[in-house]
C-alpha cells in the first residue's frame, strides 16, 4: 500500500515503522509545518491515509480525507462530538472511514471483559465502581479516548451509572474516571469494583506504541476494497 501519515509525531512515526517493516510505503508524511502538502493526496496516489494528529486538527484532516473519497485510518481522541459529521461525509463520497480510541489487540480484548464484567457486576449494587487511566505528560486530551470507550461499556451495561464525569467525586448516578499524567506513560487503564470486604480490578497496560501502531496499519490493509464506516469490532470479527 502507498500510505499517507496525517500526523508525523509519536505515534506516526510508530507507524511509519511498522508500515515499512510490513512491506509497504510511505508516501507523504504531514506535519504541522508542512500541512499544505496535504492538498496532493488524492485516490489515485494513496491507497491509505492514517490520521493521528492532535484534538483540534483531526475534524478538518478529516473532512478533507472524506471529501476526496480517501480510504482513512484515525486514531485522534478529544474530537469525537463531530463524529457522526464525518460519517455522514463518508457515506455521501463514497469514502472509507476507520476509526479507533485505541488500536491495540489487547485493549479491544479487554473492552469485552469489561463489557462482561459490567453486565455481571450490575446486580451487585455494594460494588462502587472506579475508573482510573495514566497517560504520559504530552498528552493533549483527558480523559483518554480509550477511558471513554471504556466509560460508555459500562454506562452500557449497569444502568444505575448515567454519565461519566472526569477527575471530580461522582454522584451515585454518575462513574468517574480518574485521569493522571506521568512521565512517558504508553497508556494504563483500570477498571475496579470495590465493596467494604473486598475488591475486583481488571486493567490494561501498554508498555509501548507499537500495538497501537500495528493495530492502525491492519485496520488500513483490511480497508482496502471495503467503502463505508467501521471499527475494530468489524476487523477482529468480536
Ligand atoms: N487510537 C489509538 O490507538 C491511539 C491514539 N492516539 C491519539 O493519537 C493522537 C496523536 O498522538 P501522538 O502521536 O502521541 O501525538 P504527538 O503530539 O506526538 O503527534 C501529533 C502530531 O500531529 C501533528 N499535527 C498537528 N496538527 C496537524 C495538522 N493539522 N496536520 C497534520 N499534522 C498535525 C503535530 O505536529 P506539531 O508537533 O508540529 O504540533 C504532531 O507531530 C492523539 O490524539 C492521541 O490521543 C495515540 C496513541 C494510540
Ligand atoms: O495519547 C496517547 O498516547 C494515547 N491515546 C489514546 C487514548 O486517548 O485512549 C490511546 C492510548 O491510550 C494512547
Amino acid at each position: 500500500m502507498r500510505i499517507a501519515l496525517l500526523g508525523y509525531g509519536k505515534m506516526g512515526k510508530a507507524i511509519e515503522k511498522v508500515a515499512l517493516e510490513r512491506g509497504h510505503e510511505v508516501v507523504f508524511k504531514i506535519d504541522l509545518n508542512n500541512s499544505a502538502e496535504k492538498q496532493l493526496i488524492r485516490k489515485d496516489n494513496v491507497d491509505a491515509v492514517i490520521e493521528f494528529s492532535s484534538p483540534h486538527s483531526a475534524y478538518a484532516n478529516l473532512e478533507f480525507c472524506m471529501k476526496n473519497g480517501l480510504k482513512t485510518v484515525c486514531g485522534t481522541t478529544g474530537w469525537l462530538d463531530a463524529r457522526r459529521e464525518i460519517e455522514q461525509l463518508c457515506i455521501q463520497n463514497k469514502a472509507s472511514f476507520f476509526y479507533a480510541s485505541n488500536y491495540s489487540i489487547g485493549v479491544n480484548l479487554f473492552f469485552k471483559l469489561n463489557e462482561f464484567l459490567a453486565k455481571l457486576m450490575a446486580p451487585h449494587q455494594q460494588y462502587e465502581i472506579f475508573t482510573s487511566e495514566i497517560h504520559h505528560t504530552e498528552k493533549l486530551d483527558a480523559p483518554s479516548g480509550t477511558a471513554i470507550t471504556l466509560a460508555e461499556g459500562i454506562l452500557n451495561n449497569n444502568k444505575t451509572k448515567k454519565s461519566w464525569v472526569n477527575n471530580q467525586i461522582a454522584s451515585k448516578e454518575e462513574l468517574a474516571i480518574w485521569s493522571s499524567r506521568e512521565g512517558k506513560v504508553p497508556g494504563t487503564h483500570t477498571i475496579k469494583y470495590i465493596s467494604e470486604i473486598d475488591e475486583i480490578e481488571i486493567k490494561h497496560t501498554a508498555y509501548t506504541r507499537m500495538g497501537f501502531a500495528l493495530g492502525a496499519v491492519l485496520a488500513a490493509e483490511w480497508l482496502q476494497g471495503k467503502e463505508g464506516v467501521y471499527g475494530m469490532n468489524d476487523l477482529l470479527s468480536l
